[in-house]
């Protein structure tokens, strides 16, 4: 009875209440789990501060694909076509393996309580906290999927060269509006990305062989001598050099100077979509707005199409199905 699992038996909640998410979730059944999902955070991150980003990027894929349901942690199997080797994925997520250690830690403290989906929800919402971003309630109680879905994920991911109707269309498709699009991309202000992903607008920004003209000069060139074009595509650029590890409004600055690294962040305000361009501008002037909009923004994504109650499972491990 997938019930016992829940925070509601035996405490007088109510049923209709418990089967939608809950931050109260585990409060009976494993009230440490945050704490655990913390310090494996903190060692992680104090290893690799990349982790932080790579963690909140994770949740990012896998709610874009089938809800918020740990999809994209499922290995290939005989049933399972695994997301990780989908374009978007492959050579690109990390952090696998932190995950892998907090749903361990989580299972000696109680055996086949906290879903792996909420795993990923709590590790992206510990990793902006820890970079110094905003914290937030954390709707808990979603369930593992028992599929996953790569062409999902190869369709439903927004590629990095896309131009700002083809982002609000991704993002409309999950629910999620401009304010939502731009508040998100905010993610970027930590973090890094390869080569791969935006040495087309150094060489051929639209196929006529010039490089994007909103790029700012030194950046350019810059940026040419990390991506060169050809044989160095998995070198890597921070998505927010002002800042790298820091969460906070630096990313929004930098693509008011023609400093986003992304065709994607750039588009948010050379984009011909007045309010993309305005919510950068304000959220480049207002840390505070930022923090404010990227909680609510960040719960809403976490929020999409999550398996409750008697659908789904707790998987014992993340990267199988029972
Ligand atoms: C708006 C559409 C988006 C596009 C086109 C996009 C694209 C990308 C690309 C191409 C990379 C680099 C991947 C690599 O080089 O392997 C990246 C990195 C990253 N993305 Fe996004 N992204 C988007 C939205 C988001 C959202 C919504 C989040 C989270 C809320 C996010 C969080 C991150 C983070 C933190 C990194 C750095 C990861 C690391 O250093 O390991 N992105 N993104
Ligand atoms: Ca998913
Ligand atoms: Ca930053």
């Amino acid at each position: 009875n997938p019930g016992f699992h829940f925070g509601w038996n035996g405490h007088g909640g109510n049923r209709d209440i418990s089967f939608g998410l809950s931050p109260q979730f585990y409060q009976f059944s494993c009230p440490q789990t945050n704490d655990i999902v913390m310090s494996v955070l903190e060692k992680a991150i104090s290893k690799d501060m990349r982790i932080a980003a790579s963690l909140l990027r994770l949740h990012f894929h896998d709610c874009f694909v089938q809800g918020c349901d740990a999809s994209i942690l499922l290995d290939n199997s005989a049933k399972i076509v695994s997301e990780k080797n989908s374009k978007p994925n492959k050579n690109s997520i990390r952090g696998l393996e932190v995950i892998d250690e907090i749903k361990s830690k989580l299972e000696e403290a109680c055996p086949q309580t906290v879903s792996c989906a909420d795993i990923v929800a709590l590790a992206a919402r510990g990793s902006t906290v820890l970079s110094g971003g905003p914290n937030w309630e954390l709707p808990l109680g979603r369930r593992d999927s028992k599929t996953a879905s790569l062409n999902g994920s190869n369709n439903h991911i927004p590629p990095p060269n896309a131009t700002i109707e083809k982002l609000i269309t991704f993002f409309k498709r999950q629910g999620l509006d401009e304010v939502d699009l731009v508040a998100l991309s905010g993610a970027h202000t930590i973090g890094v990305a390869r080569c791969a992903t935006f040495k087309q607008r150094l060489y051929n920004q639209n196929g006529n062989n010039q490089p994007d003209q909103n790029l700012e000069k030194s950046f350019f060139f810059d940026l040419k001598n990390v991506c060169p074009k050809s044989g160095a595509d998995n070198r890597i650029s921070p998505l927010d050099f002002g800042s790298p590890s820091m969460f906070d409004n630096t990313y929004f600055k930098l693509i008011l100077r023609g400093k986003g690294l992304l065709n994607s962040d750039e588009v948010l305000l050379t984009g011909s979509v007045k309010e993309t361009q305005e919510l950068v501008k304000k959220y480049a002037q207002d840390e505070s707005l930022f923090f404010e909009q990227f909680a609510m923004s960040m719960t809403k994504m976490g929020n999409l199409r999550p398996l409750t109650g008697f659908n789904g499972e707790v998987r014992k491990n993340c990267r199988h199905v029972n």
